[in-house]
């Protein structure tokens, strides 16, 4: 696991813009190495806000579409095509315009349907979707992915919350102390909706990249709890890490009460 990098933007539009562009580039690159691509989707303003603005950008067409695995880190457990679910705010800023392949965009299941109800169930169903991702895997895992069941994503991206929070690991939920399973169903998050799925640290942690997405004073305090050694059961921000990058992007708002000595030097 790599030790946190940071990058800080002006404000949160640009902080957008600038992802969205880091993040047309790892694609293509992983594309032209591997094939096709994965990304693993966040819910919230800032991860919607990186959609909106690849949505935006020109080069994105140097993206292939069709080869692009598209997965989710937690989901709000919601009947289908609900407004708050993730995979409809994602869809809305971008997905329903590009020319991705349904079969490879993976969005967790919705309470309604086959697992009414039941948030424990729609999440083993997708840990058995993502176990069998990671089989047909041709490429080598990174190493040290520990073949948790779960593919060696490109790049999985997560909001942080002003209680630390990432994907729907609370501070000190049964969640984020899970060490096995790969997605688990949170039950009782204090933000709503409180029944969730979510991708457990183990999971994270098997990503190539994570990147961690934080705009607005609001967020200041627990970016810099986070990147000051806390622990991931009450900071689960701290415990987000990549096999072979873990990237915040900030903006200055954000990283306002980092200490000196992990502000980037050539930051505005
Ligand atoms: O379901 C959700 O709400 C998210 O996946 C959650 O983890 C989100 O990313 C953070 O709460 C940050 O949200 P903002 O970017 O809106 O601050």
């Amino acid at each position: 696991m790599t030790a946190p990098q940071v990058v800080v933007h002006r404000d949160k539009e640009l902080m957008a813009r600038a992802a969205a562009a880091r993040l047309i580039t790892r694609i293509v690159d992983a594309q032209a190495a591997r094939g096709s691509a994965s990304v693993v989707l966040t819910g919230g303003r800032n991860g919607n806000g990186l959609l909106a603005a690849l949505a935006e950008s020109p080069a994105r067409d140097a993206v292939d579409w069709s080869r692009l695995d598209l997965w989710w880190g937690d989901e709000r457990f919601l009947p289908t095509g609900d407004p708050e679910r993730n995979a409809t705010q994602a869809r809305e800023a971008l997905l329903d315009a590009v020319p991705l392949d349904p079969a490879r965009v993976h969005p967790m299941p919705a309470s309604d349907g086959t697992y009414t109800g039941d948030a424990d169930a729609a999440a083993a169903a997708y840990a058995t979707e993502l176990a069998t991702a990671a089989a047909q895997e041709t490429a080598s895992p990174p190493a040290g992915a520990g073949g948790g069941g779960v593919p060696a994503f490109d790049v999985l991206l997560l909001g942080v919350g002003p209680d630390t929070h990432v994907a729907s690991l609370f501070p000190e939920l049964p969640a984020v102390r899970e060490t096995e399973r790969t997605v688990v169903g949170v039950h009782g998050a204090p933000k709503p909706p409180p029944t969730r799925i979510s991708l457990t640290l183990p999971a994270i942690r098997a990503a190539r990249e994570v990147w961690l997405l934080a705009a607005g004073e609001d967020k200041a305090r627990a970016v810099a709890i986070a990147l000051s050694g806390a622990g991931e059961v009450q900071t689960p921000a701290a415990g987000a890490r990549g096999q072979s990058r873990t990237l915040w992007l900030l903006d200055r708002a954000a990283a306002a009460e980092l200490p000196r000595d992990l502000y980037p030097p050539s930051s505005p």
